[in-house]
Parts: structure tokens; sequence; C-alpha cells
């Protein structure tokens, strides 16, 4: 599956939303799609669900527009943060619903999906919690067997035990049976080690696109003293930097250059740590 994004522009009355876009996504992996509040991700993810039309540019799906080929659409399947099902189904009438539309429904994984969950297929959607929402998404989302699972913040409500289910089931599931995987979600540092590419969204644009290999190797932490620190970071883009007790931290991306020769130490970085250093940034710009 190969999802190709060219200069996508995305606005509302007079705000853009998403500015440019421009990227390819090719699975099967499974992605961490990354960003602050409102940095446009359920935006994104709800175009390439065919949920919204862009204001600009294409999305295109093995070469198909997602627009233009509905049939494309039954290759996707996006479980929204707040859940996409009708109130008045029950949760047998829901997933029924959903297995009409994806070609691919595994039946017997969504019944036993069900039982992992703990949930009864007569009750009404309208009559669940939030965490029983995000199971249903998340039965919905593995049993359709879409070539493009997106998960947009998949747990609101599920306690750890059920979170780590998710995990483990994504981990069986891109095992026995694997697809692209999209995945947002705040609760990064739980996450992040399932991803095998992360994107990062900030204020409307694409920030970075790596590999978890060139994650870190393109991502690190630089400690030492302040003239060391200075010396061994010249000419990298510098993301955020601090001085704690007579140590320096620089964060720096390195353009794959490595950085030896120093009295410097150099440490990866979590994709948490990552996040709230843009956020300080974006604080100092004052946008
Ligand atoms: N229908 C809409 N009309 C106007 N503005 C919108 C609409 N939908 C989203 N926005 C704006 O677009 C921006 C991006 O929102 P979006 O929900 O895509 O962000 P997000 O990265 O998913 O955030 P979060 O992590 O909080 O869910 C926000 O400023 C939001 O207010």
């Amino acid at each position: 599956m190969k999802i190709e994004v060219r200069d996508v522009v995305k606005s509302y009355k007079h705000k853009t939303v998403l500015k440019n876009i421009t990227f390819t996504m090719e699975g099967p992996k499974i992605i961490g799609f990354l960003g602050h509040n409102g940095a446009g991700k359920t935006t994104f993810l709800n175009l390439l669900a065919g949920l919204i039309a862009t204001t600009d540019g294409t999305i295109l799906v093995n070469g198909d527009n997602v627009f233009n080929t509905p049939s494309t659409l039954r290759d996707i399947c996006f479980i929204a943060e707040s859940g996409n099902f009708q109130e008045e189904m029950t949760i047998a009438q829901a997933l029924k619903a959903n297995s009409f539309f994806y070609p691919k429904w595994d039946e017997q994984l969504a019944q036993r999906l069900l039982q992992v969950f703990a949930l009864n297929p007569k009750e009404k959607v309208r009559s669940l919690s939030k965490g029983m929402v995000s199971a249903l998404g998340i039965i919905t989302g593995f049993a359709s067997n879409a070539a493009i699972t997106i998960f947009d913040e998949p747990y609101i409500g599920l306690d750890v035990a059920a979170r780590s289910m998710f995990y483990d089931l994504l981990i069986d599931q891109q095992i026995d049976n694997p697809r692209l995987y999209i995945l947002s979600t705040h609760l990064i540092d739980e996450a992040s080690e399932l991803f095998e590419e992360i994107f990062i969204l900030q204020e409307g644009q694409l920030l970075l696109q790596k590999t978890t290999d060139e994650w870190h190797k393109h991502i690190v932490a630089v400690k030492g003293n302040a003239t060391d620190v200075a010396a061994a970071i010249v000419d990298l883009e510098i993301i955020d930097q601090h001085m704690f007790m007579q140590e320096m931290t620089a964060i720096v991306h390195t353009g794959g250059h490595p950085i030896e020769g120093y009295n410097v130490t150099l440490e990866s970085v979590s994709l948490q740590d990552m996040l709230v250093y843009l956020s300080k940034q974006k604080a100092r710009s004052g946008k």
C-alpha cells in the first residue's frame, strides 16, 4: 500500500489547517502520526479516509485519488477519536454494518475480540462508556482487515490493561496479517516502541518524517560543559538547548553526520521529550 500526499492544503473559511503537505507513506508498517493538540492530525486523517475534501492538492492511494475512487475507501478503515458508530445501533449491528462495507472483514476475529474486551453485542452504542466505545473502535479496526487501518486516539477511556491488550493485538496482527497502520496518539511513550516510522505535524506542516532507525541516528541529545557542547553542535540544527547544574544539553538534528572527537556524551531522545521540546519552541516563537 502506498499513500502519496501531494501539496495538500485544507482551509476552513479564513483558517488554513494543513499547509502544503507532501509526503509518501508505504506499508505494511506501523506509523506513529504525532503532533500537539490542534496540529492538524485528525484533519489529515479525515482527508485520507475520504470523509472531507482537500482545499488543494491530491491524496493518492496506490495511484488512485481517494475522492474520485470510492472503491479505494474499502481499503481504508478510519477509527475516529470519538468513535464513528450510530448511537441507536447495538454493538452487533454496528459490527454488521462495518462487515458489509469492508470486503475482507474477519468475523471470527470480531467475535473473539468482543470477548477479549468483554463487550455485550446486544448493548446499544448510546449506552456505552467512553472506554467501551474505544474498544468497539479497536475491534472494528482490526476486524476490518483494511490494508490501511487508521486509529486516531484509539484508547480514550481505556485502562492500562486494555491499552496493553491493544498493543499486543497490534503486534500479533502485524505478524499474522501485515498492513499499513497509522496510529495517532498522545500516549507516545507507551506506544513509541511499536512505531517503525514517525510523522510529526506541527501547525499544519510536516515537521519530521523518519523511520525509527533514522530517528535514533538523526535526533540526539548532546551533553557536556557549555564550551564542548557548543563546539560539537556548530552547524547543526538546534531544536532545544538548556543548562542544568553545570551541564549543557543540546537537542540537535545531526542531518546524519556523526558527532565525533568532542568531549561530550550523546544520548537518544524519546519521542515524548521531542514533542515537549517542540512545544517549547512553539511557545518561544509566540504562535
Ligand atoms: N470543521 C472545522 N472548522 C474549523 N476549524 C477546524 C475544523 N476542524 C478542525 N479545525 C481546526 O483545525 C485545527 C487542527 O485540528 P485537528 O483536530 O486536525 O488537530 P489535531 O492535531 O488532531 O489535534 P488533537 O491532538 O487535539 O486532536 C485546529 O485549530 C481546529 O480548531
